[in-house]
């Protein structure tokens, strides 16, 4: 039986792992996350209340619980919050990434670590692994600062880096591009629709599967898991709204430049995902399979 701790085990990613995971006898799940588990399945698996900024509480608990493997999906994912807060920022993204390696390397676990396309400029996407990063904001620096630890650990590492991931949370801290949509729309709201720039989406599950299989063939490297469909957030509001035959006009097509976030979004980025249908047998639904998949998930009204 391979004993997996998942961090971030409440936020929308950590969660499908559990539930995959927790499901199949073959694995024994530690899930840690911040607080309370706010998890609606709660058996099966074993919850560990943990700061990841907490030194001492990170090492006791991987001493503790000696894992086969760790998924570091935990992170400080809200790109403005990131811009505003950096020091926190860099507690989360960066040092407890250290923290948890130190802690896998002592335990002789493979270690897969969360990334983002955030890590790339946005100014040639789609992106291969191997291309060169060069980020816009300071969560992708903070990514990008991350993976140069990982890549220098004495254990064996893995990078997942992933695009606009998508799915019903059970508890969300987060919205997604189409719980977003859906929930604006049917509220009669307007909604302003950036249509410069480029994603390919990531259904939750597929993440998670992908992960799985990283961790099962112990691939270690880089690997880009996201969706294949390279769309522009409109694109994606329309598909939404045209499934759920929701009022359109309610769009304001605009480009990210009339948006006054914090922290610069990188235009055209999305994943060439070859490598890891090669390496993984990798095999994504579309954005449109996807969706359907998401509406008929969502709790009815
Ligand atoms: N969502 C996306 O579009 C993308 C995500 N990624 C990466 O994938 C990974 C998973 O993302 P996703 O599931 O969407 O992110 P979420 O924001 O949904 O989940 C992140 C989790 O990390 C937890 N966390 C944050 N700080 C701490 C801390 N100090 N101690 C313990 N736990 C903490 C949060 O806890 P709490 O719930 O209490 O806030 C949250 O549950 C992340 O590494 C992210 O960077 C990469 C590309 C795209
Ligand atoms: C809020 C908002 C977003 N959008 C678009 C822009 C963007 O491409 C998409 C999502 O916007 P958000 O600001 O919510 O998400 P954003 O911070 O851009 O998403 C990022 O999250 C982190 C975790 C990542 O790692 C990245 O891969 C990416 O998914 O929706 C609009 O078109 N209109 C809006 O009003």
């Amino acid at each position: 039986m391979m004993k997996v701790l998942i961090t971030g085990s409440n936020g929308l990613l950590g969660q499908y792992l559990v539930e995959l995971l927790s499901s199949l006898p073959a694995y024994e799940v530690i899930a840690t996350g911040r607080g309370a588990n706010r998890l609606r399945m709660q058996k099966g698996y074993q919850y560990e209340s943990v700061n990841l900024a907490d030194e001492s509480a990170v090492k006791r608990l991987i001493e503790r619980t000696a894992p086969d493997v760790i998924i570091h999906a935990g992170a400080m994912t809200q790109a403005d919050d990131c811009e505003r807060s950096k020091d926190a920022c860099w507690m989360v993204n960066v040092t407890a990434t250290r923290y948890l390696l130190q802690g896998a390397e002592k335990a002789g676990a493979f270690f897969l670590f969360l990334s983002t396309d955030f890590v790339f400029d946005g100014l040639s996407g789609p992106y291969k692994e191997e291309d060169a990063v060069n980020p816009v904001n300071y969560y992708g620096a903070s990514k990008v600062a991350a993976e140069r630890i990982v890549k220098q650990a004495k254990v064996p590492w893995a990078i997942a880096r992933t695009v606009l991931v998508y799915g019903v949370a059970d508890d969300p801290r987060r919205s997604n591009i189409i719980t977003w949509v859906k929930s604006n729309l049917e509220q009669k709201k307007k909604l302003k629709v950036v249509n410069d720039q480029w994603r390919t989406p990531t259904l939750v599950q597929d993440l998670a599967e992908g992960c799985k299989r990283i961790i099962d063939k112990k691939a270690e490297g880089i690997f880009h898991l996201s969706g294949k469909d390279m769309l522009t957030p409109y694109d994606m509001a329309m598909q939404v709204a045209n499934y759920l035959n929701l009022d359109t006009k309610l769009f304001e097509k605009v480009d990210a430049s009339s948006f006054k976030q914090p922290a610069q979004r990188p235009a055209k980025t999305g994943f060439v995902i070859d490598k890891a249908e090669r390496e993984l047998g990798f095999a994504p639904r579309s954005f449109e399979e996807g969706l359907k998949l998401v509406i008929e998930q969502l709790p009815e009204k």
